[in-house]
């Protein structure tokens, strides 16, 4: 039996994850289950996982679900919560499937104390890389990916030495405004960014698909899963999302992983890994697939793709800053105050602020993101009262 402890199990991959397990009652149980503060889900999750924690970090919605709930499960609270499921004794594996920089902290919690990760917290990665890496490492952890590409190409890479890549293909599926000029993207609206065309997910990395953020967060995530450069990794827009992505060896032979959309196909390998498991999703049918097409990315008007490869070769503590800047804006956008293309303005205004530490700590990781969310924040104020005077 493998444990499992699920950090954001009331969210996208969270749900998925325990309909994965649910599927699988031989081979994995629940020992942890963590969310921010959906106190009705995860008391749903509760009744059926039967978990030894579960924990909401938010400290009202906590103590809501503590004067109704009346079994067995230990609840707990705040940051020490979340920490105390990341390394809940029982546990084998830690799938970190909350969204953005706070999942660093019980990441590195978790491999510290063991745990293999089932890693779906891309920012974590894009902030931290080389320090989580090292750490895995050290701990002897296996870092098994969660995010589609990463999965394809991890499952690519089976086998084969590293050394012998010649390049990563990540596909994008170019999100709903592919084929947008900058002009029409002046007035899209929240609405219609989170309408991703093939793909249902949380709403902060729907936006981010919608920019090209996300594929940005990828490449410096596949630079630190698979040890690549960046002059090795390719951005491709495939708007079937049916091929996940490829890897080119030396000799120009290109491996690739297909499957339908469904994130629950790479959550199942990453939690049985190295096992694969009977599933009953919908599977491919090549011949009403039809044509499997591709274009190269619109960098200018996406521009940030090209913010992250900058972040991300310029390394030290840009990545940081680029995802910190990026999930300010997001959620500024979300929240209606600022507008689409103020985005990418926000990250790269941010950037170009930064005075980058190589090599930095986690000490350094953490006040870098505080800074850059402070930039950022004051940033959007000041668009903020620039449009409230027009
Ligand atoms: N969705 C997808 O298909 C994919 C997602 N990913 C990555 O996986 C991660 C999760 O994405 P997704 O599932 O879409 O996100 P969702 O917004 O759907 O879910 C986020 C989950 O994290 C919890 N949460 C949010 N903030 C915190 C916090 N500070 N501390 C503890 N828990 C928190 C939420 O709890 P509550 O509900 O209580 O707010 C919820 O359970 C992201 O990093 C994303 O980039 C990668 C590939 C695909
Ligand atoms: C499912 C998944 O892995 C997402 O990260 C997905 O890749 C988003 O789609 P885009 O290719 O549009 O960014
Ligand atoms: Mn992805």
């Amino acid at each position: 039996m493998r444990y499992v402890s699920i950090l954001g199990s009331t969210g996208s991959i969270g749900t998925q994850a325990l309909t994965v397990i649910s599927k699988n009652p031989a081979t994995l149980s629940i020992s942890a289950l963590a969310a921010y503060h959906n106190d009705q889900m995860l008391e749903e999750q509760i009744e059926y996982f039967k978990p030894a924690i579960a924990v909401l970090v938010d400290k009202q919605a906590a103590d809501r679900l503590v004067r109704r709930y009346r079994g067995s499960t230990l609840i707990l609270t705040g940051e020490e919560g979340l920490l105390a499921a990341a390394t809940e004794k029982s546990t084998h594996i830690v799938l970190t499937a909350l969204v953005g920089f706070a999942g660093l902290k019980p990441t590195i919690a978790a491999i510290e104390n063991g745990k293999d990760i089932a890693f779906a917290n891309k920012e974590t990665l894009v902030a931290a890389g080389e320090l989580v890496m090292k750490l895995a490492k050290r701990y002897n952890v296996r870092i098994l990916p969660v995010d589609s590409e990463h999965s394809a190409i991890f499952q690519c890479l089976q086998g084969e030495n590293t050394e012998k890549i010649r390049r990563i293909i990540l596909t994008a599926s170019g999100g709903p405004f592919r084929g947008f000029t900058a002009a029409q993207l002046v007035s899209v609206n929240v609405a219609d960014c989170l309408h991703h065309p093939n793909w249902s997910m949380g709403r902060k990395i729907t936006i981010d698909s919608s920019t090209l953020a996300n594929k940005g967060l990828e490449v410096i995530e596949a630079r630190w899963l698979f040890g690549v450069d960046y002059d090795q990794i390719e951005v491709t827009i495939h708007p079937q999302s049916i091929i996940h992505s490829m890897v080119e060896f030396i000799d120009g032979s290109v491996l690739a992983q297909l499957g339908q959309p469904d994130m629950r196909v790479p959550i199942q390998y990453a939690l049985t890994y190295p096992e694969r498991l009977v599933t009953d999703f919908p599977k491919l049918d090549f011949t009403s697939i039809g044509a499997l097409t591709f274009e190269s990315p619109d960098i200018n008007t996406f521009s940030a793709l090209n913010l992250a490869y900058l972040a991300g070769r310029s390394g030290g503590t840009l990545p940081c800053v680029y995802n910190a800047a990026n999930e300010v804006a997001v959620y500024a956008f979300l929240n209606g105050k600022i507008s689409y293309l103020d985005i990418p303005r926000v990250i790269k205004d941010t950037m170009s602020q930064h005075q980058s530490v190589m090599n930095p700590d986690i000490t350094a990781i953490i006040s870098c993101d505080s800074w850059a969310r402070q930039s950022a924040c004051q940033m959007i104020e000041h668009m903020a009262k620039a449009i409230k005077q027009c």
